[in-house]
């Protein structure tokens, strides 16, 4: 196979939660294959040096804003997009939080904060972008989601249950979606020092806990991330669809919880 296959010239791709951290991650490593940005944050100022880093790279990068708990300014969002450029090819459903609590101590609020951004959020910035990739029949989805998708871990209930229903929405939107070009994939990382889990980073001990129990013996760096989200939205992963991907080090295949 052609390294064509990867190429993404021509393409665009619409990056939600892209002010920091892992979204600025997905869309250098897309820009660098050459595909055009709309990067989305709740404050769009908050986009400004991320798209002169990306026009540094001679690539464009439209700002939008974009509440992923709202529903008008998703559907706000989805308008403008489709109305700024030809098409959108790829969808990266990045944007989300969590709240780290033991389950005893989860309110009602910290469940519906983490549901309603993480899956609820999800699925509607998909149906709105997918009205349009159907149309066109063509597009590349993209949710993010987490090696919670697939394990269980004390303190992160409504998160991971958010993130299981990231691997399972993802099946169900690429069986509906299959018939018109789309794929749905979900890429799932490991533990990537972010914002997100900077408190973790920061406990002492933390990361040679975390280390002990990866089996390729380090944390995630960014750069890890870049093959898999440019292989699933490129025609490199044109029959693959309904998956998700681990980009974890092995953790979510390893020993998780206990060494023997
Ligand atoms: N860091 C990790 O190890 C890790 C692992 C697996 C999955 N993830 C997921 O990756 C994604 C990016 O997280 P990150 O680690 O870069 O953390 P982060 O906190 O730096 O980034 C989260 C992004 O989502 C945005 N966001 C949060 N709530 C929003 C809302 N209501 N509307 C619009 N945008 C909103 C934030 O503004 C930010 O841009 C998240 O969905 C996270 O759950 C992270
Ligand atoms: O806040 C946290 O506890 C962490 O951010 C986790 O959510 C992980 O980063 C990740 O999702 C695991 O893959």
């Amino acid at each position: 196979m052609s390294t064509d296959h990867f190429d993404l010239a021509g393409r665009t791709a619409l990056i939600t939660g892209a002010s920091r951290g892992l979204g600025q991650v997905f869309g250098r490593a897309l820009a660098r294959a050459g595909a055009d940005l709309i990067v989305t944050s709740r404050k769009a100022e908050d986009l400004t040096p991320f798209c002169h880093e990306v026009e540094a790279i001679g690539r464009r990068a439209l700002p939008l804003e974009l509440d992923v708990r709202d529903q008008y300014s998703i559907e706000a969002m989805c308008k403008a997009a489709i109305a700024a450029v030809d098409k959108i090819d790829v969808l990266v459903n990045n944007a989300g939080c969590n709240i780290r609590k033991p389950a005893l101590e989860v309110t009602w609020d910290d469940w519906n904060t983490i549901l309603d951004t993480n899956l609820r959020g999800s699925f509607f910035v998909a149906q709105g972008i997918a009205r349009h990739m159907v149309e066109r029949g063509y597009g590349r989805i993209i949710n993010i989601g987490s090696v919670t998708s697939v394990c269980g871990y004390a303190g992160l209930g409504p998160y991971g249950a958010s993130r299981g229903g990231i691997k399972q929405l993802t099946m169900s939107l690429a069986d509906d979606w299959g018939p018109h070009g789309i794929t749905v994939n979900c890429l799932a990382p490991g533990w990537f020092k972010t914002n997100q889990n900077r408190a973790l980073y920061e406990q002492e001990g933390w990361v040679e806990y975390l280390t002990d129990r990866i089996p390729l013996k380090r944390p995630g760096k960014p750069d890890d991330l870049e093959g898999a989200i440019v292989f699933l939205a490129s025609d490199a992963s044109a029959y693959v669809t309904g998956q998700t991907l681990l980009v974890d080090g092995g953790i979510s295949g390893g020993p998780v919880k206990i060494k023997l």
